[in-house]
């Protein structure tokens, strides 16, 4: 079992597979990255998997697949089912904009993911177009319904901005009831990399807009990163706030990058790699490095003290 300094357990791996994305979001990659990696600096599948066997071995019970845009490493599913088959009951999960989910959501769910969390910052499309600097808003719509109807689990994310998408969280909300998915809205979490204009609705004020029209409850929070609330008819949305105190008491999770490297945070800089070891095939040392990660774990983020992260999203993927 994994247990950090602050006695979290750590049974959550977010993997990033590839930096590169599709799409450019105001609040993670507006401008496109100086360079990306040369293809020899990332981690095959199989050393992906090397890895993941082992974090698994010492208790990872859920692997979430994200990015830069997971779907646009080749062969997706190919890895998808290896994970699958090394342990079937894991909580294997995907992140994505949902751009090529119409095309990959069958070939997904025969290799064994359970659920797709998916993008939607809007319904609006010169909207979705002016977030993703890109006309987006037909293929990611299409691309969350095929992966419900292939009987994939789908959340949506939807991160607010001032005065760009705050206009539509009952919209929003109203069409995630409609199609039975749950969606939760995300506090815009400040980053150098992000465009500086984005301005952050806060928890509250999120809640205060679903208020004027709907009375909900908040349900006992788990280990997610996300609050839930239920409505009267007992839809329940959710609400990502890292901003708040507690936030991180409740962090089991790490994340791997695509060039090896085992993230303890998504807001601080510190990493470690895990390549050279894994790549000499020293298990032991790879399993030194991951206890080491879980032990440097910080309490919490510094999103609660007005700070602003230098850690790129598209490479730790989210
Ligand atoms: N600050 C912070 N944000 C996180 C963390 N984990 C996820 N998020 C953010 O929460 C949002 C939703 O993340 P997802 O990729 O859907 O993953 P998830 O919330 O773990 O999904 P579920 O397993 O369905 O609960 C994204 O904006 C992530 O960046 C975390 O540990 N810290
Ligand atoms: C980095 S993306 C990678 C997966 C995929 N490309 C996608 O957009 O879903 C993972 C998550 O991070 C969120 N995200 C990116 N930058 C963010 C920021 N500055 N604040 C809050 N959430 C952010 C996205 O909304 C998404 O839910
Ligand atoms: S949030 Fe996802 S889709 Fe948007 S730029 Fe970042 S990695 Fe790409
Ligand atoms: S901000 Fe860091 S400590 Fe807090 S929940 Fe996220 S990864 Fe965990």
């Amino acid at each position: 079992m994994l247990i950090d300094s602050f006695n979290r357990t750590i049974d959550y791996i977010r993997v990033s597979v590839t930096s590169r994305c599709n799409f450019r979001c105001l609040y993670c990659m507006p401008n496109t990255p100086f360079e990306w990696e040369p293809h020899e600096n990332i981690l095959s599948y199989e050393e992906m998997f090397e890895f993941l066997r082992l974090a698994i071995d010492e208790g990872v019970k859920k692997i979430r697949l994200t990015g830069g845009e997971p779907l646009l490493r080749k062969d997706l599913d190919v890895f998808v089912k290896m994970l699958h088959d090394y342990k079937p009951e894991l909580d294997l999960a995907l992140t994505t904009n949902g751009y090529y989910l119409k095309e990959y959501a069958k070939k997904l769910k025969k290799a064994g993911l359970k659920r797709v969390n998916v993008s939607l910052d809007s319904l609006k499309p010169e909207v979705a177009a002016k977030i993703a600097q890109k006309d987006v808003l037909n293929k990611v719509i299409e691309g969350i319904l095929e992966a419900k109807k292939e009987g994939l689990l789908v959340k949506l994310n939807t991160v607010v901005m001032k005065g760009i998408n705050d206009g539509e969280i009952l919209d929003l909300l109203e069409w995630a009831k409609k199609h039975g998915m749950t969606i939760r809205f995300i506090e815009f979490m400040e980053n150098e990399r992000a465009y500086p204009g984005i301005k952050r609705v806060s928890s509250d004020e999120i809640l205060k807009e679903i208020s004027k029209k709907y009375n909900f409850k908040e349900l006992p929070k788990d280990n997610s990163a996300s609050k839930y609330f239920e409505l009267e008819d007992g839809y329940v949305f959710g609400i990502i706030e890292p901003h708040s105190e507690d936030f991180c008491k409740s962090c089991n999770r790490i994340r791997l990058t695509a060039e090896g490297y085992l993230i303890p945070c998504l807001f601080f800089t510190e990493s470690y790699n895990i390549k050279e070891a894994i790549r000499k095939g020293d298990i032991k040392k790879a399993a030194e490095i991951l206890r080491e990660v879980v032990k440097n774990k910080p309490e919490k983020n510094d999103w609660q003290e007005e700070e602003v992260s230098s850690r790129a999203f598209w490479e730790t993927g989210g």
